[in-house]
């Protein structure tokens, strides 16, 4: 049985649904997957076992989620620093980067080259997520070519960023070779998940059973108060 996943266009169709009809605004939507992602770092990166996450932030909502994620983590007692090249104005991405501010986590305005575990235990890709689309624009070729080339783990938030949502990996330019080793996948896997290979996460809980039948999901097996669940792209546990 293959893995019920969400269309780009069925997820920008689910969002709108859960911010008209489901009464949600997008700061929740947003806190939820936010705080699904940092619980995603937790089983993936102990804290005893390191503690520096890159937060790669992109213009949309997916770089939203990394700039909650990164509050989350630095409260856990990680210490992420934020990489977010072309910053939104928007009100609501103003108040997530005043309160990085206040609790003085650092905004980094370069990569280093090369991208190693000597500076970073794991990145969080926040590039793009679900709206993603044609070729990469100014100033993120290099961003991804970068997450393409590290030896650091890589979580990709949604999607990995420059990836087709519905193909999966471009067959030309620096997204042609980026296979991250982690993926969260929010509210639910998208197509793109059969062409990913590596640990696999869902989380955004905030489906209902009844929206979830009509998109044609599964509510993922959260377990207790959990906001993310475990779900192996291939073998068992299938959505
Ligand atoms: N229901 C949920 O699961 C929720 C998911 N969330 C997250 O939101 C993103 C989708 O957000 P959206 O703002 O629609 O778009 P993106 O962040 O994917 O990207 C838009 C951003 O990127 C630019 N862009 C698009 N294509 C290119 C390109 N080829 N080159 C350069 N730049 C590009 C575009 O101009 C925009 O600025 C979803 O994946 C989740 O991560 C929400 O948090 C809410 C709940
Ligand atoms: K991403």
């Amino acid at each position: 049985m293959a893995l019920r996943t969400l269309s780009a266009a069925n997820a920008a169709a689910l969002d709108k649904e859960l911010m008209s009809t489901g009464a949600y605004s997008l700061d929740q939507l947003m806190e939820l997957a936010g705080l699904s992602v940092s619980q995603a770092v937790y089983k993936l990166l102990p804290l005893n076992k390191g503690t520096r996450v890159l937060v790669a932030c992109g213009p949309g909502n997916n770089g939203g989620d990394g700039l909650v994620a990164a509050r989350h983590l630095h409260h856990y007692g990680y210490q992420p620093a934020i990489y977010y090249p072309k910053q939104n104005k928007n009100e609501l991405y103003q108040r997530l980067t005043t309160q990085l501010h206040a609790l003085k986590v650092p905004f980094v305005t370069s990569l280093p080259n090369p991208l190693t575990t000597s500076t970073y235990d794991l990145i969080l890709d926040c590039i793009f997520g679900f709206s993603f689309s044609g070729s990469i624009r100014e100033p993120f070729p290099s961003v991804i070519a970068a997450l393409a080339s590290t030896t650091v783990p890589v979580l990709a938030v949604d999607a990995p960023s420059s990836w087709d949502i519905e193909h999966g990996p471009p067959s030309e330019g620096p997204g042609k070779d980026y296979h991250p080793g982690a993926l969260i996948s929010l509210t639910a896997p998208k197509p793109l998940v059969e062409k990913f290979r590596g640990r696999h996460f869902v989380g955004g809980r905030f489906l209902g059973a009844e929206v979830a039948e009509r998109y044609g999901l599964v509510v993922p097996p959260y377990e207790g108060v959990a906001q993310v669940a475990e779900v192996p792209v291939d073998g068992e546990g299938k959505l």
